[in-house]
């Protein structure tokens, strides 16, 4: 049986009445990757607070490996095992990386001594192992000034392991990182996975699907969803949080869309006329207003941005009916530019998944065909 690395149980904090956690439970098994997710205000930082200790549940208890949380301070809650990474980088700019490292794997020693003690072999090899982990070995000997943002960050998070927790609770990592500076934290942070137990706050949906297996979304307080991302990204709760209005959508609705759009993104192109349609067959099955449809245009053009693999969408379809749409709607957003290779390869695929009789293809393909033509 699995240990619970955390378990929060009913909590409640209070400021002056305002209840910026609300009743929440949580739990999470050791050795987890979790991401917590959720719009502006939704209690995410003041759920780490909890857990680090910095904030007291007004209700409720936090357990972190069985122990009740309320008995530790702050200090005594990061030696029972929990680092905790702020979003911004914590680095002593003026020391070098490997002075940094130093630092922290001799937690109760001060600046001086660690600077000016040769220290012992197996700390250099931790140091020196740290430094690799990080992508750092070669900059460990400049000041932590001279490091990009990104570098910071990762130089930050080896400071955290190098306490050795075994709970990482790790902040918007990648807040205002490059695209490549956030691809390698992600492989960090999954790497560090292997031997601890992490939560990630996080708000970049690309990278939440690069390293997520399960995440949770708060709101108001509480947890609203709990679930893959794939499921995250196609929940109508969810995305109504996230979009702060109805988009009236069922869950089946909203994988379709996501299956049109991912046949949409097969050429890397998710060209405009191809929204058009998707958004039109929206409007005209959902009956939006025609101001609230340029609106839900925007918004969904950055929801449905993240492409999902075919074989995670395709077997969440229930029903014969729902395949056929799927067809049928893929068909006409690619048919709705000339089909290049690409999007013909995706398209085989999905016929796969799909497995409808080929007769079915073929009248579902001439009536997408007449869709198109309708549209003009
Ligand atoms: N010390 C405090 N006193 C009063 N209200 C607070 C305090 N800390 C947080 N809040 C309120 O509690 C709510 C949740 O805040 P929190 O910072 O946990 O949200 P968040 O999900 O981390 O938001 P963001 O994504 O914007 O960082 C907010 O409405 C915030 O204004």
């Amino acid at each position: 049986m699995s240990t619970k690395v955390l378990e929060i149980k009913d909590v409640t904090v209070s400021f002056d009445g305002f209840k910026a956690i609300n009743n929440l439970n949580f739990s999470m098994d050791e050795g987890e990757l979790r991401v917590i997710i959720g719009p502006n205000g939704a209690g995410k930082t003041t759920f780490l607070d909890v857990i680090s200790g910095k904030t007291k549940p007004t209700e409720g208890v936090a357990y972190f490996k069985g122990q009740d949380l309320r008995k530790y301070k702050e200090h005594e809650i990061s030696r029972l095992g929990i680092g905790r990474k702020f979003q911004t980088p914590r680095v002593y700019l003026n020391l070098t990386p490997r002075e940094n490292l130093d630092l922290s794997c001799n937690r109760n020693k001060n600046v001086f001594s660690t600077l000016f003690k040769k220290a012992p072999s197996a700390e250099k090899r931790t140091v020196g192992g740290l430094l690799e982990t990080i992508g750092l070995d070669h900059k460990a000997d400049i000041p932590a000034a001279l490091l990009s943002h990104g570098e910071k960050q990762w130089l930050e998070i080896g400071m955290l392991v190098a306490q050795s927790p075994d709970l990482l609770l790790v902040d918007e990592p990648v807040a205002g990182l490059t695209d490549e500076e956030t691809e390698q934290t992600g492989k960090l942070l999954m790497s560090l996975a292997e031997s601890h137990s992490i939560v990630v706050i996080e708000h970049d949906m690309e990278f939440v699907r690069q390293i997520a297996r399960q995440v949770t979304v708060l709101h108001q307080g509480s947890v609203l969803f709990e679930g893959t991302m794939d499921q995250v990204q196609t929940d109508p709760k969810v995305i109504e949080v996230y979009l702060g209005k109805e988009t009236g959508l069922t869950p089946e609705q909203m994988l379709l869309l996501r299956i049109a759009a991912t046949m949409a993104w097969a050429d890397d192109n998710f060209a405009d006329v191809q929204q058009a349609l998707i958004l039109d067959r929206l409007s005209r099955k959902f009956a939006h207003a025609p101001e609230e449809q340029a609106e839900l245009r925007s918004d969904l053009q950055n929801l449905l941005a993240t492409e999902i693999p075919l074989e995670d969408l395709v077997p969440q379809l229930t029903t014969q009916a729902q395949r056929e749409e799927a067809l049928m709607l893929s068909y006409e957003v690619i048919s709705s530019n000339q089909i290049n290779q690409t999007e013909a390869i995706v398209y085989q695929k999905l016929l796969n998944l799909l497995s409808l009789p080929p007769e079915t293809v073929s009248r579902l393909e001439a009536a997408a065909l007449e869709e198109l033509a309708a549209r003009g």
